[in-house]
């Protein structure tokens, strides 16, 4: 038996692709579990305890594989549990079927109110209140029914996985090259979640959408085949209207965006931007500017940290008209996105006038004689109804962003963990120019990692909004996100692998540009010993780069977000202590990788406070500027900046 399981990042976790291959009756164990939180891993033990592990990238067609054949081969799990399905269907039967009955019932409840008969419609109104109430209990039992199956297959799953893994030798876990016991854990518990989450959604999308589908189509068949045909061609050409206007929106929206960030970046950024695909600037700038890059991006220099610079070569005029060419690309870009979002209501307007159309043709039938108003009533329940299952749940207008200046701004930010716990930030306000550092010192448990765990939308707060570039991060989508914001917590986020596939982990599903790689190495000081490594970028780090020293871990850390090139960059910084020539090489490092980006540093060393534009100590659920002064006079080097202001 074997079981393949492959998420698209439709699922809950948008950022997951996951892949499990298990063979539990012939006793071995064969997993891929891709995440873009994690790097590719591979278990294949041929024998319970033998123990062999290799990293590995899933090949293309594992990839490109349709997720719902994938989840295909999950079917020994999710079929053990057929009792809870069988179940959790037969009450989503039940839950269609009442609907069924109730849709000619609010038909003819509509023809007795008309008729003011009370007595009538008590009967009329208790009959229909006690279907509702039937259809209520019996979505809640498929749902708890569909749930339980899901869980419980995901169980046997994690069951089956632990009981593997206990079988395997000391060097399954230590050896080099091999797994860490960490990354099993986190694939067992938190990624396992995910999978639940995808077999209940399949559970309960397929089987009680198409019953609903069906039903409502079958009543509105019977009561208007007319009717019908004019739905069944409205509402696709709606559907498809709509979708198309979406995805041409996201297109127009991503090149406006692209405009302004060049218009920004030249007048404002600190030196040298690479903005890919920016609008081209006319030839004569090229030249001006040291000419369009071989490698495709665009090198846009900042004018107005340059005025000294134009002045002294009589540049004023060429500037302004350069200015002007690029304002202009971003007017036209502006206007069409405008136009697109006016454009959109009025299509949503023709949505409307659609259901009307149905209306109408169905209230000329009234007339005509050829079906009664409590039928138009039932006709267009059964629209409803049929329509409720295709959802579009994606805003229309969720933007992808391909470039951000990196400007911050936190607005009246509250969160708390759960209902019953206590406010970790409260009203919290802060705003963070691009390309400025910021460093937040605080007592442990302040809500410092809290607050970068909301930039990064890992939550979502309670009220208030988070922007970057004055779009709410709500309004972008997840992985664009996600690709500006790069987080470096120093101490934990190597992995079992090369020197290349962690450094350059942001492209370990595609190609990793080793002349990038090179480069984020030397930029962080840690060319000189993966030069020493006997295969150099090639050499396996071991689990969570076990091989390494903490000063090396760290020097790798930074590589990787430099060849990640965000424009935000959160920077958990490492407690560990390390002799005074690593402290340096990795201070060195910091600072590069502070150059051109937003940084968000939460900062345990002094040196490092001092590094920041700004600081701000955040103690009970609110942020206050210290200054650095005060710090400097009150305090000395080797105390942690926490223990600083407590
Ligand atoms: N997942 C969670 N569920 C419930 N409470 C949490 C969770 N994560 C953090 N907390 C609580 O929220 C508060 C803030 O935690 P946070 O990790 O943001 O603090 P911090 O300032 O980063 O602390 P440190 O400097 O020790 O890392 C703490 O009281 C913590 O116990």
């Amino acid at each position: 038996m074997a079981l393949l399981l492959q998420l698209s990042p439709s699922s809950s976790n948008p950022l997951l692709h996951f892949n499990f291959n298990f063979k539990p009756k012939s006793k071995s164990c064969h997993f891929i579990i891709t995440t873009n939180l994690h790097p590719t891993l591979t278990l294949k033990p041929t024998s319970p305890i033998q123990s062999s592990a290799s990293h590995t990238t899933p090949s293309p067609s594992n990839r490109l594989s349709p997720p719902l054949s994938s989840l295909g081969s999950i079917a020994p799990y999710v079929q053990s549990q057929w009792k809870p399905i069988l179940a959790g269907w037969l009450c989503s039967a039940v839950s269609v079927y009442s609907l069924s009955l109730m849709v000619p019932k609010i038909g003819k409840f509509s023809a007795v109110m008309s008729a003011v008969d009370a007595v009538r419609l008590r009967e009329e109104a208790l009959l229909l209140g006690a279907m509702a109430m039937v259809r209520l209990v019996a979505n809640y039992w498929q749902q708890a029914f569909l749930w339980d199956a899901a869980l419980k297959a995901v169980f046997e799953i994690r069951v089956f996985v632990f009981e593997r893994v206990l079988k395997r030798d000391l060097g399954f876990f230590e050896g080099g090259g091999g797994v860490s016991g960490g990354d099993i854990a986190y694939r067992i518990t938190a990624e396992a979640s995910d999978v639940a989450d995808t077999i209940y959604a399949l559970l309960d999308t397929i089987v009680p959408s198409i019953l609903q589908l069906s039903a409502m189509a079958t009543q509105m068949l019977v009561i208007s085949p007319v009717l019908s045909l004019i739905s069944a061609l409205v509402i696709p050409l709606m559907a498809f209207v709509t979708a198309y206007l979406g995805d041409k929106l996201r297109k127009i929206s991503k090149k406006a965006n692209l405009s302004i960030a060049a218009l920004s970046a030249y007048l404002n950024e600190l030196k040298s931007l690479i903005l890919p695909c920016a609008p081209q600037v006319p030839v004569g700038y090229a030249q001006a500017s040291g000419g369009p890059r071989k490698d495709g991006p665009w090198f846009v220099k900042a004018v107005l940290p340059s005025i000294l610079f134009v002045k002294a070569n009589n540049a004023e005029r060429s500037e302004g008209a350069r200015f002007r060419w690029l304002a202009d690309a971003n007017l036209s870009e502006h206007l069409k996105k405008r136009k697109m979002k006016a454009l959109i209501p009025q299509i949503v307007q023709i949505i409307y006038f659609g259901a009307l159309l149905i209306f109408c043709v169905g209230s000329l039938m009234v007339f005509g004689g050829s079906f009664d108003c409590c039928g138009m009533v039932s006709f267009i329940t059964s629209l409803v109804f049929l329509i409720e299952p295709i959802q579009v749940i994606e805003k229309l207008d969720a933007v992808n962003l391909d470039w951000v200046t990196g400007e911050v701004i936190f607005r009246d930010i509250s969160f708390k963990y759960g209902e019953d716990m206590p406010l970790v930030l409260n009203g919290l306000d802060l705003h963070i120019k691009a390309g400025e550092t910021v460093a937040f010192v605080g007592p442990s448990g302040g809500g410092k990692t809290t607050l970068m765990k909301l930039l990064l939308r890992l939550y979502d707060p309670l009220c208030g909004c988070i922007l970057i570039d004055n779009h709410k991060i709500q309004n972008i989508r997840l992985e664009s996100l996600r690709s500006h914001v790069g987080l470096v917590s120093q101490d934990t986020t190597l992995f079992s692998g090369t020197v290349a596939e962690n450094i350059g982990y942001r492209d370990l599903m595609t190609k990793i540009d080793m002349e990038r790689v090179k480069l984020a190495a030397r930029t962080a000081n840690a060319d000189e010993f993966i030069e020493l490594f006997p295969k150099h970028y090639e050499t396996n780090i071991g689990p969570r780069g076990s091989s390494l020293s903490g000063g090396q871990k760290q020097r790798l850390a930074i590589a990787r977000a430099v060849y990640q090139n965000s424009s935000i960059l959160i920077l958990d910084e490492a407690t560990s202590a390390l002799d005074s020539r690593s402290e340096l090489l990795v201070r060195q490092a910091v600072q590069r990788l502070m150059e051109n980006r937003t940084v968000l540093v939460i900062a345990h060393r002094l040196q490092t406070v001092l590094m920041a534009k700004r600081v701000f100590l955040l103690q009970d659920g609110k942020l206050k500027e210290l200054k650095h002064s005060s710090l400097l006079d009150d305090h000395h080097d080797s105390l942690s900046a926490s223990e600083l202001v407590i």
